[in-house]
């Protein structure tokens, strides 16, 4: 199945399915072709869990990287690490990049194409849930001590290949890392659609044509947003819902301690907070998505080993504050998000809020 991207600076397409891998690359072989050479930038685990697979199916000659895994590989120097290994491996103008990972490889590799020789094409190869956002819509970047995703470039791939065979090897954390980005995609967009996905909270136990089903849907989602405002001037902020405290806590568990998937989840259960506060979510629905975050296996207790301070630092340098101002993506209602002015002393309220409602609900 295919589902086109038609952003305003470039047009490609995502396609989903079992064991697609070999067809689909096969499809990009005019592009192919023309190229000089081809370089695939994965990391460790997928490698060691997925290489073999992909040695098997990937129909031409490469030379391969493999960066350190997970979040890990989203530094400055593992970003050096990548441009000296296609430097001395003679990548050209004329090579292409294939993100073979989930969104840290694909944020990395990413941002590598947009910079190398000042941008050579790539083609993201996604082998997470949560990949079903990442690869798409261009936001490439890596991380800064000083905050999450604060270098990168908007720069489109040449394609997505899913190939959903990959995601048999994730373990159970990472199910869940990737569906919370599934929910996000729910939350902003269909109510009915985030009923279907709370009432079905074993994910592990999800069927591949059912999880393949939700994946689609999140990819439309997403590529309806993007292909209206590719550059985040707009719209593309609601993709952003429960990411400036999921970022924070991310920054503050030194990236890697929360998968960004879990620190998004316990970022939704906050932006719902404030969003009963300037919309129209009541307290009994936050209080049912805080328990089923909790009874699902989001770690939402571990919250209380970053107190607000140690999350402030990171919350004011939000990529979507302007002039000063933070900007948070609430919800009028489940599926209707809106953009919303807070200050540091009401967030610091709601964050005691929060901590105090994690006591009362997750036991
Ligand atoms: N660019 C975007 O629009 C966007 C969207 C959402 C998230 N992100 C970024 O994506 C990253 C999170 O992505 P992620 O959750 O895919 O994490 P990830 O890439 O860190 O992968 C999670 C873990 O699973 C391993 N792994 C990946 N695929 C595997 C497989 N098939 N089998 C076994 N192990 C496998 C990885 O090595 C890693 O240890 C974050 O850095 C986040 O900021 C970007
Ligand atoms: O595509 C987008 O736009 C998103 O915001 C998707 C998010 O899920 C993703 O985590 C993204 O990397 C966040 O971007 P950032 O600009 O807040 O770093
Ligand atoms: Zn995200």
């Amino acid at each position: 199945m295919k589902i086109p991207v038609n952003t305003a600076s470039h047009q490609y397409e995502v396609t989903i399915g079992n064991e697609i891998l070999t067809n689909a690359i096969e499809s990009y072989g005019n592009l192919i072709k023309k190229a000089d050479k081809l370089f695939v930038l994965t990391d460790k685990n997928v490698w060691d869990n997925q290489g073999t697979y992909f040695k098997e199916h990937f129909p031409y000659p490469f030379e391969v990287f493999v960066m350190p895994p997970g979040e890990e590989c989203k530094s400055f120097d593992n970003f050096q690490g990548a441009h000296t290994f296609l430097i001395e491996k003679k990548c050209t103008r004329k090579s292409i990049l294939f993100a073979f990972g989930g969104g840290a490889v694909g944020d990395l590799t990413g941002f590598v194409a947009a910079t190398y020789m000042r941008g050579i094409p790539f083609i993201q190869i996604p082998t997470t849930i949560l990949a079903h956002d990442s690869a798409v819509g261009g936001k490439t970047a890596i991380n800064h001590p000083l905050g999450k995703n604060l270098v990168g470039a908007f720069y489109q791939p040449e394609g997505v290949i899913y190939d959903i065979h990959f995601l048999q090897s994730l373990n159970a954390r990472e199910v869940r890392s990737g569906m919370a980005e599934v929910v996000k995609h729910a939350m902003i967009s269909d109510e009915k659609w985030l009923t279907e996905l709370m009432a079905s909270p074993d994910f592990y136990k999800m069927g591949q044509e059912k999880l393949a089903h939700h994946l689609k849907l999140g990819i439309e989602v997403k590529a309806k947003i993007v292909a209206e405002d590719e550059t985040e001037q707009s719209v593309r902020k609601y993709l952003n819902f429960g990411h400036t405290y999921g970022h924070a806590l991310e920054a503050a568990a030194g990236y890697g301690g929360l998968a960004h998937g879990e620190a998004v989840m316990i970022g939704m259960v906050y932006a719902l907070l404030l969003s009963e506060r300037y919309g129209h979510i009541s307290r009994s629905f936050t209080k049912t998505f805080l328990h089923y975050a909790y009874h699902t296996g989001y770690p939402v207790e571990q919250l209380a080993k970053y107190p607000f301070e140690t999350l402030q630092p990171f919350i004011v340098k939000d990529k979507k504050a302007e002039y000063g101002e933070l900007k948070f993506v609430l919800l009028s209602k489940i599926g209707k998000p809106f953009m919303q002015t807070i200050d540091l002393t009401e967030c610091r309220k709601v964050d005691s809020e929060f901590r105090a409602l994690i006591m009362e609900v997750c036991k």
